[in-house]
């Protein structure tokens, strides 16, 4: 997972930098070192020559940098030559020049190229561990979100699962009742479908499956797999009319034909009002009446249960 960083182009980039700043410091240093020297030299031949000569011009012998700048501060003088002075001042420009600067600059150019190099190091592994955090993190996201799922929702149609729909039951029936408003349960079986494992009954389920998740498209609506061949759809804040979709989910499932073979669900549906009686266990109760009748009729069809709003006795419970 860790990025190679010795060939990538970005590495060979701050490779050459290393050694163009290393260069650069080796070079500042010795010819700094250097120069340093060479001043030091001058000032040595300036005390010893100076003792033999009248007139010296003193300010440019004492701004001399070089040999060159010295030899101008004495050259008027007639009692030295040219010759006699390079003859004094080389042996001391001589044992001026050592390997001083030579080492020097070596050590400043290496340490220089040690240290950048480590800081490099350090800043790209840093950077590469921070990328290798930042996806594990994301791969730790998306595992808890398919962990998540994997907890509501149904292996082989992604529907939600029994679990998810008996807790959504009791939730919506409890709000069915808090805010008035009624609540719609449809139990659907599919019909003439051998088993649940083989690809031809999985199929089928998965088949519809889609057909019931997308004839809902209301907030709050949920289609779950409560059984092998069972599904339910929990319509909140669904009135009477719901047979109205019962039947055209029939249809839909009817004209819907796998493998050449006829495919067709039962449905039963209930409305209930919100009462004391919109329990889960109540408004389960009916809808499984309704469900066995339009299955012991010979299937492929929709049995209601309602109830008349104005026999329900209104009552509003938390
Ligand atoms: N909860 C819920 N109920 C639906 C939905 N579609 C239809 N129904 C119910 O089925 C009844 C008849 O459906 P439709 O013939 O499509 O009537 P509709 O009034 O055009 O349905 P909407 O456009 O969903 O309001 C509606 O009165 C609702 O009770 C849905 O997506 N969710």
């Amino acid at each position: 997972m860790i990025e190679n960083r010795q060939t990538s182009p970005q590495s060979q980039l701050q490779t050459i930098s290393i050694c163009v700043v290393s260069v650069l410091v080796f070079i500042v240093l010795f010819f700094g070192v250097r120069s340093y020297e060479e001043r030091v030299a001058v000032q040595a031949i300036r005390l010893a020559i100076e003792h033999r000569v009248d007139e010296v011009n003193y300010e440019l012998a004492g701004e001399a940098r070089d040999i060159e700048t010295l030899w101008q501060a004495y050259g008027p003088q007639q009692e030295l030559t040219e010759e006699e002075f390079y003859s004094l001042a080389d042996p001391i420009v001589q044992s001026h020049h050592t390997f001083l600067p030579l080492l020097i600059a070596l050590m400043g150019g290496g340490l220089a190229f040690v240290m950048l190099g480590m800081w490099l190091n350090m800043s790209g592994r840093t950077r590469t561990y921070h990328k290798v955090i930042k996806s594990k993190e994301l791969e730790l996201q998306q595992s808890q979100e398919k962990l998540a799922s994997l907890v509501v929702s149904d292996d082989l149609t992604g529907l939600a699962n029994d679990r998810h729909f008996s807790q959504m039951l009791n939730t919506e029936c409890r709000r069915a009742v808090r805010e008035f408003s009624p609540l719609t349960l449809m139990l659907i079986n599919a019909d003439k479908i051998e088993g649940a494992e083989d690809s031809s009954a999985r199929q089928k389920l998965c088949q519809i499956a889609t057909i019931l998740e997308s004839a809902i498209s209301r907030p709050g609506d949920l289609a779950a797999r409560i059984g092998d061949h069972r599904f339910a759809l929990l319509l909140p804040a669904t009135n009477e009319q719901s047979p109205v979709l019962a039947e055209r989910l029939c249809q839909e499932v009817r004209e819907a034909h796998t493998e050449g073979e006829a495919l067709s669900i039962s449905i039963g549906t209930c409305t209930m009002q919100p009462s004391v009686q919109l329990t889960a266990e109540n408004i389960l109760a009916s809808v499984e009446v309704a469900l066995n009748d339009a299955v012991a009729n010979g299937g492929d069809q929709v049995r209601a249960r309602t109830e008349d709003p104005r026999d329900i006795p209104v009552t509003f419970s938390n």
